[in-house]
């Protein structure tokens, strides 16, 4: 901290290329690519669950049930940023630390055992309870506020632009948390850990640096944040819209055939608002298939 590394993220972003080529801007991929994939299954499938069970569909059940799916999450979110974490802070070197995601986190387990791997959960938590109550919120206001609907022919780009925006304001939501948990996963990694827990960390933090340090790779992290999450909600909205469209067909049919057997979320009534974790208004009887 007392002699930053980078001047920003643009400088990060060259001295990555120079000294180690483009793929040191790959390097720790495994991890997330892995729990990616079920991390956002669990957040969609928990979310709409959890909007179903509250009840009725209001701005604050969907932050509520949104939160819900932030926390439970957290369960694979956290070893998987761990290893993350690490793997981008190692030196390329033949003789770094860890060889991939899985050995990092096998090498935790036997050193640190369980609370090793879960090291950081607890701010984990933090910044991720709150920001995916914020992620669902936004999106479900700005799909209502941009009529978001089937068959509009600027379906896609509204999805991707409410979708953006989520993330882009769940990030901004609990940013500092996020620093902090970075901190405390990477802590020891060279030389000796300095941090006794998340108070200690913002503390010595804030001492250091003043309050500018719970901005530190916010820049890059806002520019990630919009494409990654632009295509999550446009490709759930659509991915979603046709397997149910398959199933339920147009709502007028979904209101005269019994409702599909099996969980709703997965293949409800087109025109059930509570069925689906994102806003569309029910078709109108026009609209045949999704712009
Ligand atoms: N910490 C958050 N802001 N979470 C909400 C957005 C999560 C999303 N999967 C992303 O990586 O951007």
């Amino acid at each position: 901290m007392e002699k930053p590394q980078y001047r920003g993220t643009l400088h990060c972003f060259q001295s990555i290329v120079k000294q180690e080529s483009v793929l040191g801007l790959y390097k720790g991929l495994g991890s997330p690519l892995t729990g990616l994939t079920f991390i956002n299954a669990l957040v969609f499938g928990v979310q709409g669950n959890t909007l179903r069970a509250l009840g009725h569909d209001s701005p604050l059940n969907q932050f509520l049930a949104g939160a819900a799916a932030g926390a439970i999450q957290c369960v694979i979110c956290c070893p998987m940023e761990l290893a993350k974490t690490r793997l981008q802070l190692q030196d390329a070197s033949p003789t770094r630390t860890y060889r991939g995601s899985l050995d990092c986190l096998a090498q935790i387990y036997r050193h640190e055992g369980l609370r090793g791997v879960n090291r950081g959960m607890v701010s984990t938590l933090l910044r991720e309870t709150p920001s995916f109550g914020v992620y669902f919120l936004t999106y479900d206001v700005l799909t209502r506020a941009l009529c978001c609907e089937p068959g509009d022919r600027l379906l896609v780009p509204k999805l991707l632009l409410a979708g953006g925006t989520s993330g882009i304001m769940s990030w901004l939501s609990t940013y500092p948390m996020d620093v902090v948990k970075s901190r405390l996963q990477a802590d020891g990694l060279r030389g000796a850990p300095r941090y006794r827990g998340i108070v200690d960390c913002m503390r010595q933090s804030y001492r250091a640096e003043g309050w500018r340090v719970f901005t530190r790779g916010l820049a890059s992290t806002l520019l990630r944040a919009f494409p990654v999450n632009a295509a999550t909600f446009a490709t759930v909205t659509v991915v979603l819209s046709y397997a149910r469209g398959e199933e339920a067909g147009p709502c007028r049919r979904a209101r005269l055939c019994p409702p599909p057997r099996g969980p709703r979320w997965l293949s409800p009534p087109a025109c059930d608002p509570m069925a689906v974790p994102w806003r569309i208004a029910p078709r109108r009887p026009e609209a045949q298939t999704l712009g």
